[in-house]
């Protein structure tokens, strides 16, 4: 069949087999570029390794250090009359590739957040690598049903204590608007924790240590935003920003567990602004990053996924160094991001924005074609005139 894009909000309802595994392509011949990660991880497991953050992470460490990775998501399979999810087609893209490559890759498509997936993926590594040195948690989901009670907690976007107000963009339509977006309740705010929070990454590190799988001096990460005061009422100090405030509360108590395997170490690491499937929900984010794009590719500082987590793992995470961490103990990739020009930059166009000078003001054009490769269009060398088989198996 032809696949087209079909835009509907802040999702693309169609994606392109052959579009996506271009874009895994890209994204591996960009970690190749910048050389092979010494000491880097060998065994790696990448809880959200789909799409986005997670993707780029396991594409970093296969392509950039050698690493056996298991990737686990939750993505759809195409069916009769619908096609498969993005993550999907990149999946089996990233583990045709890593294979090829004579790189282990062995993917679990389930809940992340059920006790079974957490015992079928210590199972496999107990079968396949004995042990993991690196565990990515890079979830961004809207719901979490609990291991425990089986109550389904559904995340919100929402500000704490006061309405928030601010100017948005549709960026399917370029409208640009102000929007209010009423504060959540208490129940909303103990939800979005409940999903977003730490207690899932806690449990999955409990649970491999619980199974002595985690390797003596072990690295575990989890990601989060921060961002300019332009956003902090709705992302920061809104619902999201408390259940972050969770997650590295969680971190300081895996970090205890962690050097109880010697040199252990768990690490929160604050990345930059991205175009992902996630982010484009949030309201007013997607006109910050428009903002930030052309601030930051004037400048030639700008990165997408790739390159942030190519950064991370060689400069940072293994860069056999000292970490450079922040006052909160984090790392820093969002630095090129919030230096004082570029938010000096976001600061003076934020407020002349309008859905006239939208295009010359902002990066709109490429929000929309980052926007749209997530989904594996507008890939050189794709024919998107062809017939595209959309029926493909999870390898
Ligand atoms: N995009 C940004 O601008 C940005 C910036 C900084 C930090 N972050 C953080 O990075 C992390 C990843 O975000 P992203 O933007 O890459 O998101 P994304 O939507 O691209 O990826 C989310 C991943 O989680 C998986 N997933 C979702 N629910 C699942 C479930 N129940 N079980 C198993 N897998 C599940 C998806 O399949 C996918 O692989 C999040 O913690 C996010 O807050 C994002």
């Amino acid at each position: 069949m032809v696949i087209k894009p079909r835009v509907r909000g802040f999702v693309c309802v169609t994606s392109h087999p052959e579009g996506c595994a271009a874009h895994i392509q890209q994204q591996i011949d960009y970690v190749k570029s910048k050389g092979s990660i010494k000491d880097g991880p060998k065994n790696v497991l990448v809880i959200g390794s789909s799409t986005g953050f997670g993707l780029a992470s396991r594409i970093a460490a296969a392509f950039g250090a050698g690493s056996k990775t298991i990737g686990v998501f939750f993505e759809r399979p195409s069916e009769e009359d619908r096609l498969g999810t993005a993550g999907w087609y990149n999946t089996i893209a990233f583990t045709e590739k890593a294979r090829a490559e004579g790189l282990y890759a062995r993917n679990f498509n389930g809940d992340a957040f059920a006790n079974e997936t957490k015992e079928q993926v210590i199972a496999a590594i107990k079968e396949d690598l004995g042990q993991v040195d690196l565990v990515v948690y890079s979830l961004a989901s809207p719901r979490r049903p609990h291991p425990d009670t089986g109550t389904v907690h559904k995340s919100v976007l929402k500000p704490v204590g006061q309405t928030y107000s601010n100017r948005t963009v549709d960026t399917d339509r370029g409208v640009v608007s102000d929007i209010s977006i009423d504060p959540a309740s208490e129940a909303e705010i103990a939800d979005t924790i409940a999903v977003m929070g730490g207690d899932d990454w806690e449990r999955w590190m409990n649970a491999l240590n619980d199974a002595d799988v985690l390797a003596d001096g072990a690295t575990t990460v989890a990601y989060t935003y921060i961002g300019p005061e332009v956003t902090w009422d709705i992302y920061k100090n809104g619902t999201i920003g408390l259940a972050k405030k969770d997650l590295e509360a969680a971190c300081k108590r895996i970090d205890a567990l962690m050097k109880t395997k010697g040199y252990g170490r768990a690490l929160i690491s604050v990345n930059k602004a991205l175009v992902s499937q996630a982010s484009s929900a949030i309201p007013v984010v997607p006109l910050y990053i428009s903002i930030l794009y052309k601030l930051m590719k004037a400048k030639g500082t700008h990165e997408a996924c790739i390159e942030q987590m190519q950064r991370l793992f060689a400069d940072r995470l293994y860069s056999g160094e000292a970490l450079d961490l922040d006052e909160a103990g984090r790392i820093r990739v969002d630095d090129w991001e919030m230096q004082d020009d570029i938010q000096a930059g976001v600061k003076e166009i934020w407020p002349q924005v309008t859905t006239e000078n939208l295009e010359a003001l902002t990066d709109i054009a490429g929000y929309r074609e980052e926007f749209l490769k997530m989904f594996g269009f507008g890939l050189p060398g794709i024919d998107y005139e062809a017939d595209t088989e959309p029926h493909r198996p999870m390898i």
